[in-house]
């Protein structure tokens, strides 16, 4: 071979090589920024048998790209890695769409002792979570008012793991306030929040029903909704007597303090407002969603009429209701303390069935840790403990292990963990497999069984939480966000590329 053709041989395998790795080095590097995903392409496939679509689950291969579904392809086998996009087979692990958690108190800017938008965040993704929803308190400022929530969007830059929105704070000084509801609904609030009774924190007070009237007339023009703490204190007669700390470190002291009574007499209000929000001749009134609905005698029976009249009302339950019972709880082990309060086993039953029948429209964790000290774990004290529960990254197990224990299908987990709440936070870019959609994506080994304890990372900012011990099954393996993979078997992107999300 002479020289000349030597040459043009090398030239020409030097092409062919680029031809094939161009695309491969392209696909790498577009758009990409470092750091934000595990995976270093921006076109790839995954591919397992058992992808979770809106048609069904089915063998399936998924293709993203710049951070969409571009498209599903229906198929038994992996496709081949093609013109530089990449594949990965998940063989029969399923992949379906990514949680998205409305009710969440990530605490940041100010009680960040508590939890924080990266502890909180890493915690979400390692749980299969791609899309958070803050609650406006126990943050220091509480969200009330457009500067508080700029505030909060600005302390949430380049410290989110995954996707998170904010609910707006409605408290009696923004209440009859028209002009800073509507800076806050037009600053990116979701919706509103508010509780019926005293919340724990002093500078979220309590809201009564003309508050709330007056702020569905707003929301409705914006069609968002009015999420509500549901319960109203009723006299007792605990209140006249003195209650000594052996009875405050008895769980069934709690449980009378706070009956389902409350629960009642508050949702009997959320009714009948809610009747009454078909404002301006509009069909499409506001919304009112009660979050962790734990009674499920009178208040789920008061639910399910008003729905079945037509009432624009959904609810939520939050998995230690599901998975607790009042009977199980230790004296004074407060890591259990929550309100509404864990009731019965029969109260629980009850809400599994109303589950599955279809009368409670999502899950939510109602993640609200504190700092260990304020659980009061040593004084074992449940009247004066810091109420909530500490169990963001469980949620998918638990209420998969617990649910097929009660015959719950894996489509009506999607729909009560994806589908319902994306819908409720006004996110249609999210929540489902389908073409056009943001790659969220969970995916996650529903046989494999794990151990929360020693051998089990917890991102929370704290790891006490009462489902220490539990065995449970269900493990996520990779987490998908717009397309980055922010987690993977235990490791998270470098790089915090989660967004805020704001209303427009
Ligand atoms: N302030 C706050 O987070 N309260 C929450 N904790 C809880 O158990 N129920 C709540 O509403
Ligand atoms: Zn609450
Ligand atoms: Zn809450």
């Amino acid at each position: 071979m002479n020289s000349s053709l030597l040459l043009g041989v090398a030239i020409a395998i030097a092409i062919g090589c680029a031809s094939i790795l161009l695309p491969y080095f392209s696909d790498r590097n577009q758009g990409l920024n470092e750091g934000c995903s595990l995976l270093p392409h921006r076109h790839f496939w995954l591919y397992s048998k058992r992808v979770l679509t809106p048609g069904g689950i089915m063998p399936a291969a998924v293709e993203i790209n710049g951070g969409h579904i571009v498209s599903i392809v229906h198929q038994n086998k992996a496709p081949k890695q093609t013109k530089g996009a990449h594949v990965i087979d998940y063989g029969n692990a399923v992949i379906m769409p990514g949680l998205v958690d409305v009710h969440v108190h990530l605490n940041e800017p100010g009680r960040v002792e508590w939890e924080g938008f990266v502890t909180g965040t890493k915690a979400a993704a390692a749980g299969g979570f791609t899309t958070l929803i803050d609650m406006p308190l126990n943050s220091v400022p509480t969200t009330t008012s457009k500067e508080a929530f700029d505030m909060k969007v600005d302390a949430a830059k380049g410290r989110l793991f995954v996707d998170v929105g904010f609910w707006g704070g409605l408290v009696p000084e923004n209440a009859f306030n028209n002009t800073a509801i509507d800076e806050l609904l037009q600053a990116g609030a979701l919706g509103l929040k508010s509780f019926m009774c005293p919340s724990g924190i002093n500078d979220f007070g309590q809201t009564n029903a003309s508050h709330i009237k007056e702020a569905l007339r707003i929301l409705a023009k914006y069609q968002r909704p009015l999420l509500v703490h549901a319960e109203i204190p009723q006299p007792s007669e605990d209140e006249k007597t003195k209650i000594d700390i052996s009875e405050r470190r008895m769980y069934s002291t709690y449980l009378r303090t706070r009956p389902p009574s409350w629960e009642e007499e508050a949702i009997k209000i959320l009714i009948a407002v809610s009747k009454d929000t078909h404002f301006d001749g509009s069909k499409d009134g506001a919304h009112i969603h009660i979050v962790h609905l734990s009674d499920s005698s009178v208040s789920l029976d008061l639910i399910k009429e008003a729905k079945e009249s037509g009432a624009r009302l959904s609810v939520e339950t939050c998995p230690h209701y599901l998975v607790f019972s009042a009977e199980e709880i230790s004296d004074g082990d407060t890591r259990f303390k929550c309100a509404p309060p864990i009731r019965d086993v029969l109260n629980r039953e009850r809400l599994w069935k109303a589950l599955k029948d279809g009368h409670i429209d999502m899950l939510s964790s109602d993640h609200s840790p504190s700092s260990p000290e304020l659980k009061l774990l040593e004084a074992g004290d449940f009247l004066r403990a810091w109420g909530g529960i500490s169990s963001l990254q469980f949620g998918l197990p638990v209420t998969w292990s617990y649910g097929q224990q009660h015959g719950l299908q894996l489509d009506q987990l999607s729909e009560l963990w994806s589908q319902r709440p994306a819908k409720l936070a006004g996110q249609h870019k999210k929540g489902n497999i389908v073409t056009g959609n943001d790659a969220d994506i969970v995916v996650w080994d529903p046989e494999n069984d794990i151990q929360i304890g020693e051998n089990y990372t917890i991102y929370h900012k704290h790891p006490i939480t009462p489902y220490t011990g539990k065995h449970l099954f269900g493990s996520v393996i990779a987490t998908f966000v717009r397309g980055n993979m922010v987690y993977e078997n235990g490791s998270h992107a470098s790089t915090a590329c989660g967004v805020p999300i704001l209303a427009v």
